[in-house]
C-alpha cells in the first residue's frame, strides 16, 4: 500500500466559505504560490460557475502554477462543467470536482431529487468532464449521513463514468472516528474498480473531530486528506492541513506514511493565510498557534532547559519557526532589506522595494528593533494600498478622563480629494469608528474587534482585526501600527474598502 498521503487544500474555495473571508485574484495567487512552496499535491482554486471572479481566479492560479494539480468546485450540471473547462483549458496539470449530496436529507429537502436521479445524473456529469479532464474527483456531499448501500452503488457508477478520486466528505462534521473508518474498509471492500482510484476524505470541524477524523480515514487506505491551512473553512472550519502533515511526521512509528509537505515553509504559510483572510490563528492553536512551542510552568520549563525532549513532542525549526527571529534596524541599507524579502518569501521589483524602505526607515524612527513580523506588515500595507478606495490620512484625539474623547479623521479618496470626519465615541476607537462612519455616510455595524501584539516590547506593532456589516455584506479587515489607535482605524477601513471593492468586482457575499 502507498505510502504517500496526498495534500488536497482547499483554502481558496472551501477556506473563501467562511464567515466575512474574501480573497481578490492578486491574494488568492500569492497563497497558491506559497501552497506550491509548501509542497500541497493538489489546489482548489475555487468554485468557477460561481462568478466571473471566481472563474479569472482559477484561471489566474492555474497559470501561476507548475507543480500541483488545480482544481475548480463544480455542481453536476453542463453550466458548471463548462466554467471550469473555461477556467482551466489550455493549462497542464488541471482537474476538475464534481459534487452532488448522496444523504436523503439533502436530496428531499435541498436538491429535491430522487436517489436515481442524483445517481443518473452524477454518471452524465462524470462522462461529460471526461471529455475535458484525466484528472476527476467526485464528492458524495454529505457522505457521513448518507445510505452505505447509495455509496457504494454511485461510487461504482462514477467510477464506470471516469472518476479518478472518489472523495466522501464529512460535510457536517458529524461523524466519529470509528465509524468513519468503518465506512472506508466497507467501501473498498464492496466497490468494484475503487482500488484503481484515489481515495480522499474532507472532515469539517464541528465537534473538533476534524483532525482525528481525517487520522482514522488514513487509518482505513485513504490516500488523500482535503482540508485548508490554519484550518479555516465553512462554520467551524476544515481540517488544518498542517496539523495533518505534522500528525503523521511526529508518529511516522504509528501510521508508516508521510506527505509531501515541505515542513519548514508552514510557519510562513500560516501567517500569509492568516494575515489575507483576516482570520487570526488562536494562541492555543496545534503546531502553529502563538503558545504551541512556549512553556509557562516552573515544572516544564526546568524539564525543558534540561533537555527539551521532556515536554517538545516536535521542534519549532521543524514547521520554520526561527528562534532567532531579530533582523534589521535604522541603519540596515537597501540591500539588507531585500535580502530578508526574498528570505521570507517577497517577489518585490525596484519600485516597490522603494516604497517599502521608505516605510521601513520611518518604522525604524518609532521603533529600535525591526522584526520579520514588522516587514510581513509594512508589505502586508503596501500591498493593500493598490485596493484602497479611502487611505487614512491623520488622525487626532482629544482625550481626558472627565469627558468623552473626540476624534477627528481625515481620508483621501482615490481621487485624491481630502475628507473630514469629527465625532466623539465611547471610547477613542468608537470616536475614531464613529467620524470614519460620518465620512463614508453609510450605517457600519462593528461585529467584532480583537487587537494582539505582534512583536515584543513596549514599542512592539499592535495588530487589530475587526468585523464589519456594511450594505447587508460581512468583511474583516487588519491594521498594524505601533499606535493602536492607528492600527484600529486601518483595520476599520481596509474592512469597509474591502466591502466597496467586492461590490465593484464580484457577486456580493449576502448573509
Ligand atoms: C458543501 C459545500 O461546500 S458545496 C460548495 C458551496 N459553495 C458555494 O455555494 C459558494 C458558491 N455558490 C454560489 O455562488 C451560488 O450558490 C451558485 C452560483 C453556485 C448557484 O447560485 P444559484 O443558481 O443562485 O442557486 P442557489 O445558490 O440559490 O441554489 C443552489 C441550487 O443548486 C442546486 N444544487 C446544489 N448542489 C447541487 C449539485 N451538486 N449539483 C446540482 N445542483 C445542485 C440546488 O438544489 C439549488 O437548485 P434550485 O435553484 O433549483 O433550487
Ligand atoms: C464539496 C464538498 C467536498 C464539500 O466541501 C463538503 O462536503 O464539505
Amino acid at each position: 500500500m502507498s505510502k504517500k498521503i496526498y495534500l488536497f487544500d482547499t483554502s481558496l474555495r472551501d477556506g473563501e466559505q467562511t464567515p466575512g473571508v474574501s480573497l481578490n485574484l492578486a491574494e488568492k495567487v500569492e497563497i497558491a504560490k506559497q501552497l506550491e512552496k509548501a509542497g500541497i499535491d493538489v489546489i482548489e482554486a475555487g468554485f468557477a460557475a460561481a462568478s466571473p471572479g471566481d472563474l479569472k481566479a482559477v484561471r489566474a492560479v492555474a497559470e501561476a502554477v507548475e507543480k500541483p494539480i488545480v482544481v475548480s468546485l463544480a455542481r453536476t450540471n453542463k453550466e458548471d462543467i463548462d466554467a471550469v473547462v473555461e477556467a482551466l483549458s489550455g493549462n497542464n496539470n488541471i482537474g476538475i470536482h464534481i459534487f452532488i449530496a448522496t444523504s436523503s436529507i439533502h436530496m428531499e429537502k435541498k436538491l429535491r431529487m430522487t436517489k436515481s436521479q442524483v445517481l443518473e445524473q452524477s454518471v452524465e456529469a462524470v462522462r461529460y468532464a471526461s471529455q475535458f479532464f484525466n484528472h476527476i474527483e467526485f464528492s458524495c456531499e454529505d457522505s457521513t449521513r448518507s445510505d452505505l448501500d447509495f455509496l457504494c452503488e454511485i461510487s461504482e457508477q462514477v467510477i464506470k463514468a471516469g472518476a479518478t478520486v472518489l472523495n466522501f466528505p464529512d460535510t457536517v462534521g458529524y461523524i466519529t472516528p470509528w465509524e468513519y473508518a468503518n465506512r472506508f474498509w466497507t467501501l473498498r471492500k464492496r466497490v468494484k474498480g475503487i482500488e484503481n482510484v484515489i481515495l480522499s476524505c474532507h472532515c469539517h470541524d464541528d465537534l473538533g473531530m476534524a483532525t482525528i477524523n481525517s487520522l482514522a480515514a488514513i487509518e482505513a487506505g485513504v490516500t488523500q486528506v482535503e482540508g485548508c491551512i490554519n484550518g479555516i473553512g465553512e462554520r467551524a472550519g476544515n481540517v488544518a492541513l498542517e496539523e495533518v502533515a505534522l500528525a503523521l511526521e511526529t508518529r511516522y512509528d504509528h501510521f508508516q506514511k508521510r506527505t509531501s509537505m515541505v515542513l519548514k515553509e508552514i510557519a510562513k504559510t500560516s501567517k500569509l493565510v492568516s494575515r489575507l483572510t483576516g482570520m487570526p490563528v488562536p494562541a492555543n492553536k496545534a503546531v502553529i498557534g502563538a503558545n504551541a512551542f512556549a512553556h509557562a510552568s516552573g515544572v516544564h520549563q526546568d524539564g525543558v532547559i534540561k533537555d527539551k525532549s521532556t515536554y517538545e513532542i516536535m521542534k519549532p525549526e521543524t514547521i520554520g519557526l526561527d528562534e532567532i527571529d531579530l533582523v534589521l534596524g535604522k541603519l540596515s541599507g537597501r540591500n539588507a532589506l531585500k535580502q530578508r524579502l526574498i528570505t521570507l518569501g517577497y517577489d518585490a521589483d525596484e519600485d516597490e522595494l522603494k516604497n517599502i524602505f521608505k516605510k521601513f526607515k520611518e518604522l525604524a524612527d518609532r521603533k529600535k528593533q525591526i522584526l520579520d513580523e514588522d516587514i510581513i506588515a509594512l508589505v502586508d500595507n503596501q500591498r493593500k494600498n493598490e485596493l484602497e478606495l479611502y487611505k487614512l490620512r491623520n488622525i487626532s484625539i482629544s482625550y481626558d478622563t472627565s469627558s468623552q474623547p473626540n476624534a477627528s479623521v481625515q481620508l483621501l479618496n482615490d481621487d485624491d480629494q481630502l475628507l473630514n470626519g469629527t465625532s466623539s465615541g465611547n471610547g477613542s476607537v468608537d470616536a475614531i469608528f464613529n467620524a470614519i462612519d460620518q465620512i463614508i455616510d453609510k450605517d457600519i455595524e462593528l461585529l467584532d474587534y480583537k487587537i494582539l501584539s505582534v512583536t515584543k516590547g513596549k514599542d512592539a506593532q499592535g495588530e487589530v482585526f475587526v468585523q464589519i456589516k456594511m450594505d447587508d455584506t460581512l468583511a474583516q479587515g487588519r491594521g498594524m501600527s505601533v499606535d493602536i489607535l492607528e492600527a484600529s482605524a486601518e483595520a476599520y477601513l481596509a474592512a469597509i474598502n474591502r466591502i466597496k471593492n467586492l461590490a465593484s468586482s464580484k457577486v456580493l457575499k449576502k448573509i
